[in-house]
Parts: structure tokens; C-alpha cells; sequence
């Protein structure tokens, strides 16, 4: 299966466990691997056949001005889900970066694999 690409996508959420994160907006980095067959596209130049990594970019912005959740985990899986149903994305490989969340770390995060890889 082919993959469309989308690295390090900087996120800004209203992400956290503790009180003092539910009130500021923190950067979140975000790479995805989304399964799709380029061939069709390839061939006919034609962004309509292929799935759009800036459409895609946009409608993650936005989801991110109108959530708020605790934990990662809940993000990546909510991220997961409304690619699959909106972008109908078969597989995709998701790693959600949370920098600076824990001290002696570059990062922490969550990576999820969700769908069959064809
Ligand atoms: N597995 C997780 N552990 C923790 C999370 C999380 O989302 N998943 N979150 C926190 C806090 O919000 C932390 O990021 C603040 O420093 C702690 N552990």
C-alpha cells in the first residue's frame, strides 16, 4: 500500500490532565501515514483521486480549536476516528508528540496504528 505523508504538523490544544493545562493552549506535533493507493492520481495528475494533505491539515487545525480532552491517548483515538469516517482512510499509523510535558524528555506521546494494511 502506498502512503501519504504529513510530519510533524504543529498543533495548538487545550490538552492535560491537571487544572492549571485545562485553562492554556499547548503545542502538539503530529505525524500521520495514511494508507491510500496513489496510482489513480499518479496517473491522471489529479489531486481529486488522492487524499489532500492540506485539506486533511486544515480539518485537524480546526479539530483542535473545538476539542479539548485529558490524555493523549483520548486525542490520537478521536484524531484516528474522524480521519477514517470523514477522509475514508482504510490504515493509518498516527504518532502524537506532547514536548515539554515532562522535563528530561524531548517528548511523550502515544503512537497508534489503526484499519488493515493492505
Ligand atoms: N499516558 C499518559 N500519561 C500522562 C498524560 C497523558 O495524556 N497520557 N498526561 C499527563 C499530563 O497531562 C502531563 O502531560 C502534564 O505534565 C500526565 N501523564
Amino acid at each position: 500500500m502506498d502512503t501519504v505523508l504529513i510530519e510533524d504538523l504543529r498543533l495548538e490544544a487545550v490538552i492535560g490532565v491537571y487544572e492549571w493545562e485545562k485553562r492554556i493552549h499547548q503545542r502538539l506535533s503530529l505525524t500521520l501515514e495514511l494508507g491510500c493507493d496513489i496510482g489513480t492520481a499518479a496517473a491522471g495528475d489529479d489531486l481529486n483521486a488522492t487524499l489532500d494533505y492540506a485539506a486533511i491539515s486544515a480539518r485537524l487545525k480546526q479539530f483542535c480549536a473545538d476539542n479539548r480532552f485529558e490524555l493523549v491517548e483520548t486525542f490520537a483515538e478521536r484524531i484516528a476516528a474522524l480521519l477514517r469516517e470523514e477522509f475514508a482512510i482504510g490504515w493509518l499509523r498516527l504518532t502524537l508528540k506532547k514536548p515539554g510535558a515532562v522535563a528530561d524528555a524531548a517528548f511523550v506521546g502515544v503512537r497508534i496504528e489503526r484499519g488493515e494494511r493492505h
